[in-house]
């Protein structure tokens, strides 16, 4: 535990309303006590050297698979929540599709139980339907009363369109949205792979766009016509975006994340990689169009949020045949470097509007407090620069699991500590 702490010489960043202040800034008590300039403590405070970096709420990623109960040789909440740590996340939503399903209130207490001793925020997203087999609904308020803070069979799409209706009926009697993972699973069987060019080369079952964009446009309509609020999970066509956006001006409730993942790479990378099963998620990699696309979304507010969709699975898993190999990659060491790499440097994104991807958008979405840089209030923040030129290798993995693409690759920005319940914990010390 670290009670007492001085960040010095920082600057503080407030998504909203958007604010910067060079301040430094004293915990005591794990509440921030100060903030001000060449604030003088006594020795008893241990100090943090904070200048040339910046101090913002502490990031949440709203999608992760944390595989706890169940899959605990891929990862589990307490390697998943160190993986979180290293990456700068004070907060993580996780998904269901473990074994058994939090389908039930008892295995959604589970999972809260097992981060009590992790200073990350783990917050559950519980099934929309029964064993998430898509045909009954799960006890949905019975859920939100454990801890559920969303619904999802994420894994899976809610497979008709009857049941996300009720589903986003009961969802909006309980002001908590539903998550869908957007596939039309009847167009794309055996898919391996975005259908395109690169998959007819490869001779790969395809993934066709027309997939998500389909059960993308489902559920807008039926958000619209029951009012509950429909999140589209991992984004990842141009197609999907414009739905979103049009929705959105219609006045649909709706809102959207896309995965770091999407917005780097491409089908391309399936064949350069000659089949590396890192390449293998759902939605699969899309085509150059599509990430341009995405980055628009985000540039203009069409997608909310930014997620990794952090899905561990063994090395033994995932080094077989592509088509055997499961879907799904890590992301939450990874997130930040790549997000500066990709959107900041670039100039798709500020810091300030790249920041408000992890901290004020996913905790509205989710109905959740956000942590003030004020005062008075609990610490609960991310330190972090925009601009370190790294590169990340198989060291930096805190996972249970070692399935990401992006060993060696160059990363622009890099998370370097986070305080939350009273701990301070540089990212990948722990
Ligand atoms: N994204 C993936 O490819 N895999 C996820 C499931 C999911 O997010 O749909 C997993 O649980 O492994
Ligand atoms: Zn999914
Ligand atoms: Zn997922």
């Amino acid at each position: 535990m670290t009670p007492h702490l001085l960040l010095r010489g920082g600057t503080l960043l407030r998504p909203e309303p958007k604010t910067t202040q060079d301040a430094d800034l004293l915990i005591r008590d794990g509440t921030i006590a100060t903030i001000g300039t060449d604030l003088d403590v006594g020795d008893d405070v241990p100090a943090y050297d904070a200048s040339g970096l910046f101090i913002s709420p502490g990031w949440m990623d709203m999608h992760v698979h944390l595989r706890e109960p169940g899959y605990e040789h891929k990862e589990t909440v307490a390697t998943g929540s160190r993986a979180a740590l290293a990456g700068g996340f004070t907060d993580v939503a996780c998904m269901p599709n473990t074994d058994p399903p939090l389908h039930t209130r008892d295995v959604v207490e589970f999972v809260r139980e097992r981060a009590e001793d992790t200073p990350v925020g783990v917050h559950p997203i519980a099934c929309v339907s029964k064993e998430r087999a898509g045909d009954e609904i799960a006890e949905m308020a019975d859920l939100e009363a454990g801890g559920a803070v969303a619904f999802s069979d994420d894994g899976a799409p809610v497979p008709t369109a009857g049941l996300m209706r009720r589903a986003l009926e009961y969802s909006s009697m309980l002001d908590r949205p539903i998550i869908n993972h957007m596939e039309e699973e009847t167009l794309n069987p055996s898919g391996q792979m975005h259908e395109g060019e690169v998959s007819a080369r490869l001779g790969l079952d395809g993934i066709p766009a027309a997939s998500e964009d389909v059960m993308i446009a489902r559920d807008i309509e039926l958000a619209a016509r029951t009012g509950g609020a429909l999140h589209v999970a991992h984004i990842s066509t141009a197609r999907g975006v414009e739905l979103v956006r049009r929705a959105k001006a219609h006045g649909v409730p709706v809102t959207a994340e896309v995965c770091t993942h999407h917005l780097t790479l491409t089908d391309a990378a399936v064949e350069a990689s000659q089949f590396d099963t890192n390449t293998k998620m759902h939605p699969p990699l899309r085509s150059p169009a599509d990430v341009a696309a995405l980055k628009e979304g985000l540039a203009d507010g069409t997608i909310d949020a930014i997620c990794t969709d952090h899905a561990p699975h063994a090395s033994y898993e995932k080094q077989v045949e592509f088509a055997h190999a499961p879907f799904g990659i890590l992301g939450l060491e990874t997130a930040w470097g790549l997000i500066g790499r990709e959107l900041i440097e670039p100039g798709v994104l500020s810091v300030e509007e790249a920041v408000r991807t992890l901290t004020v958008a996913p905790r509205r979405i989710l109905h959740l407090d956000e942590p003030g840089l004020t005062e008075g209030t609990p610490a609960r923040l991310t330190v972090f620069d925009a601009s370190t030129e790294w590169t990340f290798t198989k060291d930096d993995i805190r996972s249970k699991s070692e399935n990401t693409p992006f060993t060696d690759a160059e990363m622009v920005g890099r998370p370097r500590a986070v305080y939350s319940d009273g701990q301070f914990v540089e990212c990948g010390a722990a």
